[in-house]
């Protein structure tokens, strides 16, 4: 059973975008602290959009973000890694390829200083014994789900509280995905991390996620326990076509796995 101490994240009436371009219209959202939360929907319903707006990335042109119940609207990435404890790891590759899994990891800690980096590397490559294993390997010669749990250690070397990631199942084969998964449950369950996750692997994630948010053109449209979604017969009714969130388009998610 998950903590359900931790930071929780809320965001009230949140409109923010691109440009003139808004994309979160009004969101009012809330994710428990020390929990995981998957946030779903169609393609380009904004669910990126949450994370980097919550991780200062995109301007918050009206409303308010709040961690653990304090307001952090407007603050920059740097004092969320610093102050608030946020983390984030974006869909994709965000390794420096050329350089080794060990200066990948040193660079992360910058804003730690390197004596704590480097005090704080063995315990993050505990986690990872493949990555440890390659330790002085370029991180571009690292197969694909041992790069994404690279990035993730990289994350977790700032101890974070709040942990936002979106979709690190990209690219990964479903066993490198159960074992991501297992990581993000055991940094909620054992260190009340909260996690915020973006995953199109519908089903798994479900399986392992506490609670579950759609979003439909920036909007919530559902929250619910993940067990509860999961068993629902209606569910991929429900996304794929003719329930209350039904805007996704056939193949926005993935229930195969
Ligand atoms: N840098 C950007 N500049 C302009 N528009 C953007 C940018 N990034 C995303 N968008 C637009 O914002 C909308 C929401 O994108 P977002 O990535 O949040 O969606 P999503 O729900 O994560 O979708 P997906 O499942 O496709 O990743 C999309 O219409 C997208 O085209």
């Amino acid at each position: 059973m998950a903590a359900t101490t931790g930071t929780g994240i809320e965001f009230r009436d949140v409109t923010a975008g691109y440009g003139d371009f808004m994309i979160l219209n009004g969101l009012d959202l809330r994710a428990a602290g020390g929990r995981i939360t998957l946030l779903l929907g169609p393609n380009g319903a904004g669910k990126s959009t949450v994370l980097k707006t919550l991780f200062g990335m995109l301007k918050v042109r009206r409303g308010s973000i709040h961690l653990g119940g304090q307001d952090i609207t407007g603050a920059s990435p740097r004092e969320l890694l610093t102050r608030h404890g946020v983390a984030y790891v974006p869909q994709g590759r965000n390794l420096f390829g050329q350089l080794s899994v060990y200066e990948n990891l040193e660079l992360g800690g910058i804003a730690l200083g390197m004596k704590a980096t480097r005090e704080r590397i063995p315990q993050v490559l505990d986690l990872f014994p493949r990555v440890r294993e390659r330790l002085h390997s370029a991180a571009s010669s690292l197969s694909g789900g041992e790069q994404k749990q690279l990035e993730v250690g990289r994350a977790l070397l700032l101890r974070p509280r709040v942990l936002l990631i979106d979709e690190p199942s990209i690219g990964l084969s479903p066993l490198v995905v159960q074992d991501v998964f297992r990581l993000l449950r055991q940094l909620a369950d054992e260190q009340g991390v909260t996690v915020l996750m973006v995953e199109q692997n519908v089903k798994s994630a479900l399986k392992m996620a506490d609670d579950a948010i759609a979003l439909e053109s920036g909007r919530l449209v559902l929250h619910r326990p993940a067990g509860e979604l999961l068993a629902d017969p209606n569910i991929e009714r429900l996304f794929l076509g003719g329930g209350a969130a039904a805007a996704a388009p056939a193949g926005a998610l993935d229930w195969s796995a």
